[in-house]
Formats: C-alpha cells, sequence, structure tokens
C-alpha cells in the first residue's frame, strides 16, 4: 500500500518491452466498482476470493507480464506459480510520508481501506513483511530512490534471475 508499485510500473514499463496490469484494477474493473465499495459493500473475505479467482487466471494464462498486486495478494497459495516475485522494500514511517507529501494526499489514503486507521496498517506491514521477505525472488530498497531507479534496478535484478 503506497511503496510505489504504480509508479516503478510505469517506468519499467517505459524502459522495457514489459505490459504492466494491476490485480486491483482487473478487480475494479471485473466487478464495475472501485475496491472501496467493495470492501464496504461486500467485505474484505469476497475481495480475497474475487483475488483467488485473479490469482488462478494469472497462472493459467499470463506470461511475460509485469502484474502490480495488492499488499494482500501474497497470501494467494499458487504466488510462487505465477512468476519471478519482487518486492519493494521500505519503512512504513516512509510510505505514510509519501502518501501524505502527495498533492492527492486525502483521496489517496481514502481509496485505501486498509489505511484508514493508521495504527493497524502499522501492525499489518509488521505482520507482513517477514512474509514478503521469505517470499520475495528479488528485494528492491525503495527508500530514498526516485522510480526511475527503482524500475531500472528492478529490469536488471529480474534479468539476473530468470
Ligand atoms: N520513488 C518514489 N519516490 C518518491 N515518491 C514516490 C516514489 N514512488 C511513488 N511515490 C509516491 O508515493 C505515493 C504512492 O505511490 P503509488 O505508485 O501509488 O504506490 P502503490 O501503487 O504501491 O500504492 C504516490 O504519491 C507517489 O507519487
Ligand atoms: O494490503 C491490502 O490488503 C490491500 C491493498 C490494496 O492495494 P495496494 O497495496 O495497491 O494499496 C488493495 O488491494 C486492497 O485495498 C487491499
Amino acid at each position: 500500500m503506497g511503496v510505489g508499485k504504480g509508479s516503478v510500473a510505469r517506468e519499467v514499463v517505459k524502459h522495457s518491452d514489459y505490459i504492466a496490469i494491476d490485480t486491483d484494477d482487473l478487480i475494479e474493473s471485473m466487478e464495475n466498482r472501485k475496491i472501496k465499495a467493495i470492501f464496504e459493500q461486500e467485505g474484505e473475505k469476497y475481495f480475497r476470493k474475487l483475488e483467488k479467482h485473479i490469482a488462478k487466471w494469472l497462472e493459467k494464462s499470463v506470461r511475460n507480464t509485469l502484474i502490480s498486486t495488492g499488499g494482500g495478494f501474497y497470501k494467494q497459495e499458487n504466488l510462487k506459480n505465477i512468476g519471478t516475485i519482487v518486492l519493494l522494500d521500505s519503512g512504513f514511517d516512509a510510505i505514510i510520508k509519501r502518501i501524505k507529501e502527495h498533492p492527492n494526499a486525502t483521496k489517496k489514503l481514502k481509496k485505501r481501506p486498509l489505511l484508514s486507521d493508521l495504527k493497524a496498517a502499522r501492525k499489518l506491514y509488521e505482520e507482513r513483511r517477514p512474509e514478503y521477505l521469505k517470499l520475495a525472488d528479488v528485494v528492491i530498497d525503495v527508500t530514498n530512490k526516485s522510480a526511475k531507479e527503482c524500475a531500472k534496478e528492478l529490469l536488471k535484478k529480474v534479468k539476473k534471475h530468470v
């Protein structure tokens, strides 16, 4: 949530032949409503089911593609079969600082249901980070790097990994 997945993906696309997709965008278009509305109207469990459906489709049908995922997607049991897993790594405070500095900060915070309570979000981050590190094939520390620098590092490290 807010680590820069979207911004880095846009730079990767600029500097490579990758096509980029985003699991949250796929879910929003499948459902024809925003993630926030899905959480409010159906609850988190329903959203996770949609993620599972997407995960199965990704494994079966998607190759050579940059896939950005929501922060909870790592729980999908077939994750390792989908492709090379890249973690954009950052401290929690740095993530929040970045989002708050954005001109559209209020909107950015509002559209992320799990960021509305910062104490709970920090706890979630602390629970998830060790899991992310265990799963990741490639780790990029995004602290004090531009999205372009992160993208270049990502392309180099992914190339080495595959
Ligand atoms: N490398 C970076 N340096 C500084 N700010 C960044 C960087 N990458 C992203 N941001 C800013 O951080 C916020 C979250 O970025 P975004 O790409 O939307 O993250 P995500 O897709 O992971 O939620 C945005 O306000 C964006 O402009
Ligand atoms: O961390 C999570 O569980 C979630 C992160 C969100 O995506 P971002 O990580 O892109 O904000 C989105 O998938 C949903 O609100 C749940």
